[in-house]
């Protein structure tokens, strides 16, 4: 059963927006995809106007799902009102999350999937997601690869390598970077790719504004293993940053 992280290099930078078209094109095609946004911030009530913007809604909308109490519950079961790291928006609902609680929901939807599994994380790779963890310690407990939304806004190629190089130290397969573009950015989001490809031994490629899925993400999200360029040092190992 193929299993997606979308882990961001940072917040607001498109991960919602990339896990919506990727979801869109796989279910397009046929396959039966299941995408979950387990964990949330900035989440208003179901009854009020500005939940169709939220995560939880865009990412039932890919699926087809009518937002319901119980597909809301079933897509983002931790939902928070205020728009900060998780575990601050927690504490001022007197809620709190445990990491443990949190992987062992995950893992029961890994080993029910019947297709492609899709979790987005929350904000960037080390956002906290608990009092004590972060979306890396959760990522690492799923033992499922990464694909890494970046923007393309001045400072994304630091901020995406620092990611890279993050999952690499970690030993987290990366399967691919999508560089989102950013409104107003200086350079086109092609740009931007051009420059990180060459450092991570990965798949690096581009969604422009408003555009739809690229082919080479569908593949990277269909099949356990793709074919990446060769590390520069020669090794070949597939899916890590340099
Ligand atoms: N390629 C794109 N084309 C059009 N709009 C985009 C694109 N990428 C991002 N956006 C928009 O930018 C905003 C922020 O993107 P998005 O919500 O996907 O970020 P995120 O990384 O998921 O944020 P969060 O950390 O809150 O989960 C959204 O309104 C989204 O629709
Ligand atoms: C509200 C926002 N859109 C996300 N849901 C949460 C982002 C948390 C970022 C925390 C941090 O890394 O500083
Ligand atoms: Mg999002």
């Amino acid at each position: 059963m193929p299993a997606l992280f979308i882990a961001g290099a940072g917040t607001e930078i498109g991960k919602t927006y990339v896990t919506a078209a990727l979801t869109r094109r796989l279910i397009a095609e046929g396959r039966r995809v299941r995408t979950l946004k387990p964990l949330a911030s900035g989440v208003p009530p179901l009854d009020h106007p500005d939940f169709a913007a939220s995560d939880t809604a865009r990412l039932l909308d890919a699926q087809g799902l009518a937002p319901t109490p119980e597909t809301v519950a079933a897509c983002s079961p931790w939902r928070y009102v205020a728009p900060l790291a998780p575990d601050q928006a927690a504490a001022l609902e007197g809620r709190a999350l445990a990491l443990p609680d949190l992987v062992g929901w995950c893992r029961a939807e890994m080993a029910r999937a019947e297709d492609i599994l899709i979790i987005e994380g929350v904000g960037g790779l080390m956002s906290p997601v608990t009092p004590d963890a972060t979306g890396l310690d959760w990522l690492k407990a799923l033992g499922i690869p990464a694909l890494l939304v970046s923007g393309s806004y001045l400072g994304a190629i630091s901020h995406a390598l620092t990611a890279c190089e993050t999952l690499r130290l970690h030993a987290v397969p990366l399967r691919a970077v999508a560089v989102s573009e950013s409104p107003g950015a200086p350079t086109p989001p092609e740009t931007v790719a051009a420059a990180i490809r060459p450092r991570v031994a990965a798949p690096v490629l581009c969604l422009g504004r408003d555009a739809p899925c690229p082919d080479e993400l569908a593949d990277v999200a269909r099949g356990p293993q793709v074919s990446y360029p060769s590390r520069r040092d020669g090794t070949g190992e597939p899916g890590r940053a340099l």
